[in-house]
């Protein structure tokens, strides 16, 4: 049977390098790229038809950060398709970034290097801001945005009989003590990148508990540092360039530098080819390279508990009536200004 893929950020980076993956493992997939930039999703069709010509490769309008292109995009893929076998919730952003070069050095000679390197604890911190719903722009992204969109892709993920498989790309860099259940969109800190995906983690226990019966299932996966335009906004791409031997060194001791979006896209790849049934809700698989450059994927336990991630569902589901509410308050406030235009033309 002919499985639906739908993929977002899919047009750079790891969700890019996991579509060329994901069509080398099977040619008959039906592979959905859901981009904001349709010139940049435009490209990356081109390039996979290039090494994939008889693929069946669709585009489709997503911002994630704006519920109303999440409404519209959920309609669309219901009108496409009938089912949907995988959503791989990639699309991600890391705006202002700031590395503390003091905590770096400190860190570089502390017995603590290796999780430095691994997670950047204490080393980065990003400035947010709102966005045009009133929503904190880094939540509203990398988390709120892809949770309306299963939230709307309900009725083609939850099948009777059928599995379907949900993936969140989130990180090592997500911490406990960088969220907080009081504000989940992150209004009061500096470490906005690590507070989402922290609640991404969460997320995805809570929807396994609450969707599991319904034939949905939700994964975890850190793709390890990997060079990307994510990258490339902390530091620019020629330091990162000139550091590359160290990095490849760093490699040894810490496989998490898995450095090219292809073995970043490991654990998502990997989790494509398992039986759902076989994970471990409470696992974040973790794409892995050895310093001889082999690919492997490794799951390790969160730092999650079943309240707080009760918590923070509910509180989401408070969040999105409170956003459909304003939208169609701002709807209706539209229809009554048409109105009003066409009556006094
Ligand atoms: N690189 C790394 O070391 C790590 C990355 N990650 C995560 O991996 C994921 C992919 O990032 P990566 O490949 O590194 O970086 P990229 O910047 O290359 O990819 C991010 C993708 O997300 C898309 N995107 C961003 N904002 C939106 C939006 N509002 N609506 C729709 N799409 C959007 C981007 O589209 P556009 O081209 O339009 O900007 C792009 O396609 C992210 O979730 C990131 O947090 C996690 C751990 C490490
Ligand atoms: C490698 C050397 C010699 C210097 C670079 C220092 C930092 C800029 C670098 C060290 C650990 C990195 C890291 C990330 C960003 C860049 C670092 C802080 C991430 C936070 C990128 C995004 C993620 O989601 C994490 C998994 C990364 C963790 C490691």
């Amino acid at each position: 049977m002919e499985r639906v893929v739908v993929v977002t950020g899919a047009n750079s980076g790891i969700g890019l390098a996991l579509c060329e993956r994901l069509l080398c493992e099977d040619g008959q997939l039906r592979l959905c790229l859901a981009c904001r930039n349709m010139q940049r999703a435009e490209a990356a069709r081109s390039a996979l038809l290039t090494s994939h010509p008889d693929a069946r490769v669709d585009l489709l309008h997503l911002d994630v950060g704006s519920v109303q292109s999440v409404l519209a995009a959920a309609q669309e893929i219901k009108a496409r398709y009938r089912r949907v076998d995988f959503l791989y919730l990639n699309a991600g952003i890391m705006p202002n970034p700031h590395v503390d070069i003091r905590a770096f050095f400190k860190g570089l000679f502390s017995r603590n290097v290796i999780n430095m390197f691994s997670t950047a604890e204490g080393l980065l911190t990003q400035q947010d801001r709102l966005n045009a719903d009133g929503l904190q722009e880094v939540f509203a992204t990398n988390l709120f945005g892809h949770f309306i969109l299963i939230r709307e892709l309900e009725p083609l993920l939850c099948q009777a009989d059928l599995t379907s498989h949900v993936v969140w790309t989130s990180s090592s860099n997500a911490r406990r003590s960088a969220f907080s259940i009081q504000d989940i969109q992150h209004r009061n800190g500096v470490e906005p990148y690590s507070s989402s995906k922290y609640a991404s983690d969460l997320l995805s226990l809570a929807l396994n508990r609450h969707k599991n019966s319904q034939g949905l299932v939700s994964s975890v996966i850190c793709p390890g540092l990997v060079m990307t335009n994510l990258t490339y906004g902390i530091l620019p791409s020629f330091f990162w360039t000139l550091i590359m031997p160290i990095m490849y060194l760093i490699r040894i001791f810490t496989n998490t530098f898995t450095l090219t979006p292809h073995n970043g896209a490991e654990a998502l790849h990997w989790l494509f080819l398992q039986k759902p049934e076989s994970l471990d809700a409470r696992a974040k698989y973790h794409s892995q390279t050895s310093g001889l450059g082999r690919n492997y994927t490794q799951p390790r336990q969160m730092d999650v508990d079943s309240e707080t991630c009760e918590a923070l569902f509910s509180k989401l589901l408070d969040l999105e009536k409170v956003v459909r509410r304003k939208l169609s308050e701002k709807q209706a406030e539209n229809d009554a200004h048409q109105k009003y235009l066409s009556e006094v033309e």
